[in-house]
């Protein structure tokens, strides 16, 4: 039988990282502070190095901004986006702990309070929790706690804690080689079905726990476009592995990860200012990601927590960014389809530096920017090794920024 978690599930606060990439503010951290105030933030500035980027009272945080970037990666600093979410893969890479948690800076717990709704009358909050229910089909119930607090609640009425069902999904294993039609057998109240081979129960290490989210979906551009007010308000019961073989579009919205088991492969890539491609960055991680998982046997699952997405970003700026991704992918899906790594590439590093001679082999003919691509995965896996070389190995020179 499936060891169902029901011992509590631990905090990690030592073990894990937060990463956030910003270009606007972090407000949105006040209703994340019951979730997020025990872990140490690492907050990736993105955008013009001199805005002061304000950071509420009472967390613990690292901020890095380009002027950071340099000094402390040197020449190396080019393989990091600028102007685009992708810079966040920053922070992963000075990261010293076990697991990452990346979310976007307009992703909340639930829906946020309206400016109309006065957090202490009754009568606003029942028309907001109206509005929230109209809009979004009660998807979410949100019940003030004494001190106004916001706690989300599922349609079972239970607090949802994005962090710690990301925690329960990294801390349990995955199921990659053989579907389990009851969804992920590690779950209280669930098991491995009839019929599901033995010898695979024990499941592999999880390396990915990719989150969803509510109200605005994660559509590209022409979606977007097409699709101007569609939200999603389906909150599916869920937790998946995506099976051995199977590629997935990665959203670095609502993202966690075992650092330590796949790191090095998560780099955001080359876009924004100067590249001819943007919100792809991800997507591309996510694509290497699991041909390094799949190699290597450890697990990626997708579905719950699910977060609130607050802002949808412009379809005619995303049009403009997306539009070779678009395009290209049509030749980048079948190239990560195909791949085979050698038996000799046992770690996340040497699988990553394989992909980066296959891409520049057999995607540099479809566009220069891959030959490009390929020397920048290159230099991350460097800058990668040089800020986290072997247990007991030197540091860098600089370390971080003074706060
Ligand atoms: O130039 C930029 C733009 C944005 N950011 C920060 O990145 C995240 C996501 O930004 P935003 O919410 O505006 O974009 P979305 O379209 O909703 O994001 C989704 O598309 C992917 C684009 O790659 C992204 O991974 C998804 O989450 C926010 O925190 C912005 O502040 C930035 O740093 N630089
Ligand atoms: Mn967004």
């Amino acid at each position: 039988m499936a060891s169902a978690s029901r011992a509590s599930t631990p905090l990690l606060k030592d073990e894990l990282d937060i990463v956030i990439p910003t270009i606007r503010n972090l407000d949105f951290l006040e209703m994340w502070r019951p979730f997020f105030q025990p872990y140490h933030l690492i907050i990736v500035q993105d955008g013009d190095p001199n805005k002061t980027i304000r950071v509420p009272e009472g967390f613990d945080y690292e901020l890095y901004n380009r002027n950071d970037i340099t000094r402390i990666l040197g020449p190396r600093s080019t393989c990091i986006s600028f102007k685009d979410s992708a810079c966040r893969c920053f922070g992963y890479m000075v990261s010293k702990k076990k697991y990452i948690y990346t979310i976007d800076d307009d992703c909340f717990v639930s829906a946020p309070p309206a400016p109309l709704v006065s957090l202490h009358d009754p009568r606003s909050i029942l028309a907001f929790r109206l509005l929230c229910c109209r809009d979004s089909v009660a998807v979410i119930r949100r019940d003030f706690v004494g001190n106004g607090d916001w706690v989300a609640k599922d349609p079972s009425g239970k607090d949802i804690n994005a962090l710690e069902q990301h925690i329960k999904n990294l801390l349990s294993p995955s199921t990659p080689f053989f579907f389990n039609t009851l969804y992920d057998p590690y779950r209280d109240g669930a098991d491995f079905v009839r019929g599901y081979p033995f010898s695979l129960r024990e499941g592999v290490p999880t390396a990915v726990s990719h989150g969803l989210w509510l109200n605005i979906p994660d559509y590209d551009a022409p979606t977007q476009l097409v699709k101007p007010l569609e939200r999603n308000t389906r909150y599916v019961d869920a937790i998946l592995t995506i099976p051995k073989g199977t590629l997935f579009p990665m959203c670095g919205m609502n993202l966690a990860f075992d650092r330590e088991l796949i790191g090095p492969a998560m780099y955001f890539g080359l876009m924004g200012d100067g590249q001819p491609i943007g919100r792809y960055d991800d997507m591309w991680a996510g694509w290497c990601t699991k041909v390094i998982t799949d190699h290597l046997g450890l697990g990626v699952k997708t579905g719950l927590p699910y977060i609130w997405h607050s802002k949808a970003s412009n379809p005619f700026v995303n049009l403009k960014k997306e539009y070779n991704g678009i395009f290209w992918q049509e030749e980048l899906i079948p190239f990560f389809q195909s791949i085979s790594l050698p038996k000799e590439a046992t770690t996340v590093q040497k699988c990553y530096l394989e992909l980066a001679k296959q891409v520049r082999v057999k995607l540099g003919k479809v566009d220069g920017y891959f030959n490009k691509l390929a020397d920048a995965m290159v230099t991350w896996i460097e800058a990668w090794d040089e800020l986290n070389p072997p247990k007991g190995g030197v540091t860098t020179a600089n370390g971080p920024p003074k706060k």
